[in-house]
C-alpha cells in the first residue's frame, strides 16, 4: 500500500537540480542552471546560507504552526512567493501556465514574468482566483510600457514588481557559446506579440517578418539608463503597490523609502546577472534593519530548503520568492512538479519552524541563529 505514496518527484531539495538537468534540453540546461561569468555569485549566494546556523529551543513548541501572513495587502498561506521566471516553456510545453494553475492549487502568489512564453490574458485565465503579481521589465519604448501596465491591470494583476538588476542580460557563456539568442527571442515574446502598441511599431505582420519583431524586441529590452526620477511614471500608471526587485545595499533600501516604493526585493537574480557580487543574504540583514517595517522587504536568489526559508526570515525578509527550485519541478512534472516541490519546500519549512519551537514565521528573529 505504500508504493503508491512514493513521491514522483524527489523531496530532497538540495538534489532537485541534477534531477532536473537529466531531463532539459542542451539549450533549456545551459540556459536555466548556471550562472553569470565564472558562478562566484551563485556560490556566494550559498555559502551566505552556511554562515548562519540555526539555534532550536526546547519546550516552547506549538502544536499547531500558523504559516500565514498579508504581504502589500496579498494574503499568503506561508511567506513565500514563485519568483518571475522568463521562457518557461524551456522547462515543459505548459509554460508558464502550469505554474499558475500550481501556484492557485496551493494558494501562493504568481509573479508573471515580461518575458513569459504566455501573455498576460493567457496566465490570468489559467490562475483563475489564484493571488498573481506581474514583473516589469521596463521596455525603452514608452507606450509598449503604459501598454503592459495596463493589461496587467486589466487582468487581474495586483502587485508591481519591477526588476533593476537586468538593464541588460548579465555575461553567460553557457548561453553566449551557443548562440542562445534565437531561442530565447522565439520563446520569450508572448507578451510582445500579444500587444497592440509593440505591434503597431511593426511595418508588416510578424509571420511575414519575424526578424523584424525580434529586431524591435531587441531595441526595447536593454533599459541601463533608467534612474530613480523615473520612479513617477510608474505611480503615474501602475495604482497598486510597486516592489524594487534587485536591491543589494542599504543605500538604495533607502532610496526606495524616499521613491515612496512600497517595498523591495533583495536580490541579486540567483547570480545571473553580475559574477562576483555579494551574496543575497550577505547583504539583507542591515537592509532589513534599516528600512524593514517601513516598506516590505522581500528576498531571494540561492533559496533551496526550508531551513534557507527559515534563515531568510529570522534574518528580516517579510517573504522569500523561490526561483530555480520551482522551475525544476516544472521540468520534471509540469503542474504537478511545480506542486510537489513548493508543498516539499513548505513542508520542510514547517517542520523546521515546530522543531525549534516557533509557531509563526513572525517569531522568528536575529536570536534564531547564531554565525556558524
Ligand atoms: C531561467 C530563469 C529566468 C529568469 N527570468 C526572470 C525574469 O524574467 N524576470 C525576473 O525579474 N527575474 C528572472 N529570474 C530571476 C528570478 O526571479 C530570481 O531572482 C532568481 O531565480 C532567484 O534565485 P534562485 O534561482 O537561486 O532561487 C530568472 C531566473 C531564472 C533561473
Ligand atoms: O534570464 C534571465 O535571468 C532573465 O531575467 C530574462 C531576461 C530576458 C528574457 C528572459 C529572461
Amino acid at each position: 500500500m505504500f508504493a503508491n505514496m512514493l513521491p514522483e518527484v524527489t523531496t530532497d531539495l538540495a538534489g532537485l537540480e541534477e534531477k532536473a538537468a537529466a531531463t532539459l534540453s542542451p539549450d533549456a540546461l545551459g540556459y536555466i542552471v548556471p550562472s553569470a561569468g565564472s558562478g562566484a555569485t551563485a556560490r556566494a549566494n550559498r555559502a551566505a546560507f552556511d554562515k548562519w546556523q540555526i539555534v532550536p529551543r526546547m519546550l516552547r513548541g506549538s502544536a499547531e504552526r500558523d504559516l500565514s501572513c498579508t504581504v502589500l495587502g496579498t494574503d499568503m498561506p506561508a511567506p513565500v512567493l514563485i519568483a518571475p521566471v522568463g521562457v518557461q516553456q524551456l522547462a515543459h510545453p505548459d509554460g508558464e501556465l502550469a505554474t499558475a494553475r500550481a501556484a492557485t492549487a496551493l494558494g501562493l502568489t504568481y509573479t508573471h514574468s515580461t518575458a513569459a512564453t504566455h501573455s498576460f490574458e493567457q496566465v490570468a485565465e489559467a490562475s483563475g482566483t489564484g493571488s498573481r503579481w506581474y514583473q516589469l521589465y521596463w521596455p525603452t519604448d514608452r507606450d509598449v510600457c503604459i501598454s503592459f501596465l495596463k493589461r496587467a491591470k486589466d487582468s487581474g494583476f495586483t502587485t508591481l514588481v519591477v526588476t533593476l538588476d537586468t538593464g541588460v542580460l548579465g555575461w553567460r557563456p553557457k548561453d553566449l557559446d551557443r548562440g542562445y539568442l534565437p531561442f530565447l527571442v522565439n520563446t520569450g515574446l508572448a507578451n510582445y506579440l500579444t500587444d497592440p502598441a509593440f505591434l503597431a511599431g511593426l511595418s508588416k505582420p510578424v509571420e511575414q517578418d519575424p526578424a523584424a519583431a525580434t529586431a524591435r524586441w531587441i531595441g526595447m529590452f536593454p533599459h541601463v539608463g533608467l534612474a530613480w526620477s523615473d520612479l513617477p511614471f510608474l505611480r503615474e500608471h501602475w495604482d497598486g503597490p510597486i516592489v524594487l526587485k534587485g536591491i543589494c545595499c542599504v543605500e538604495d533600501a533607502r532610496l526606495a523609502v524616499d521613491a515612496g516604493m512600497d517595498g523591495i526585493i533583495v536580490s541579486n537574480h540567483g547570480g545571473r546577472q553580475i559574477d562576483g557580487a555579494r551574496g543575497s543574504l550577505d547583504a539583507l540583514p542591515a537592509i532589513a534593519t534599516a528600512v524593514g517595517g517601513q516598506i516590505a522587504v522581500l528576498f531571494d536568489s540561492g533559496v533551496r530548503t526550508g531551513a534557507d526559508l527559515f534563515k531568510a526570515l529570522a534574518l528580516g525578509a517579510d517573504a522569500v520568492l523561490i526561483g530555480r527550485p520551482f522551475l525544476y519541478g516544472l521540468a520534471l512534472a509540469g503542474q504537478s512538479g511545480v506542486e510537489q516541490v513548493m508543498r516539499s519546500l513548505l513542508a520542510e519549512f514547517d517542520i523546521t519552524l515546530a522543531l525549534s519551537g516557533y509557531g509563526s514565521p513572525a517569531e522568528l528573529g536575529p536570536s534564531s541563529l547564531l554565525p556558524a
